[in-house]
């Protein structure tokens, strides 16, 4: 079965099937059939990319209700860290944060359902990183979370003297001071 669960509701990962062979290898980076079969499947309607250098940290971002975005993130190249927190109130893991290795040689995807916050820190010297959303970019719906908030801890696995951000995400404020209108 390729998705495996990671203690927080609707949070997935998934490892596609790789065919090796003398040439190289052959993936499925997406199926519908395989995600609807798990109930996992979703309407996308926006993919992203982004390319970062070593050092980058990005997030951690949301969009408030009715703007919400469920994200399916991989990476093409590189590797990055890839981050979430739990901000769905009544959750049993509101606030809570998970963590995991994206990378091109993994080959693993985070899906991650409306109500995280999400983000990412890059762990080689480059990363290209590509993600669906269920939910088109809505700017003025944009929320977030301090990257280094006391409250979650984070180990972006970054030295401080190396964490590259932009000046929006180091304003960010922290989760107990972030608007937060998810149910
Ligand atoms: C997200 C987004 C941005 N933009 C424009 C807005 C800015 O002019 C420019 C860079 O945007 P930003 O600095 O918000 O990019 P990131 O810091 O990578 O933001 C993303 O970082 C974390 C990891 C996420 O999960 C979100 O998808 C997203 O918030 O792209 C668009 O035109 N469409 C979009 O969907």
């Amino acid at each position: 079965m390729p998705f495996f669960e990671t203690g927080f509701e609707g949070l997935v990962v998934y490892e596609p099937r790789v065919f090796h062979d003398d040439r190289g290898y052959f993936f499925e980076s997406y199926n519908q059939k395989v995600f609807e079969a798990e109930g996992f499947e979703r309407t996308w309607v926006q993919d992203n990319q982004a390319r970062s250098t070593y050092g980058v940290i990005r997030g951690l971002h949301f969009q408030h209700e009715p703007y919400a975005q469920t994200k399916l993130i991989r990476s093409l190249e590189g590797t990055i860290l890839d981050v979430v927190v739990d901000i769905r109130k009544g959750s049993p893991t509101y606030g809570k944060v998970f963590a995991i290795e994206l990378s091109a040689a993994n080959k693993r995807q985070l899906l991650v359902p409306r109500g995280f916050a999400h983000g990412y820190s890059v762990l080689s010297e480059t990363a290209e990183i590509l993600y669906k959303c269920d939910n088109f970019y809505n700017k003025a719906a944009e929320g977030g979370i301090r990257y280094d908030d006391p409250s979650l801890n984070i180990d972006w696995k970054i030295p401080a003297e190396h964490a590259v951000l932009s000046t929006k995400d180091v304003e960010l404020p922290v989760l107990a001071e972030a608007e937060n209108h998810f149910a």
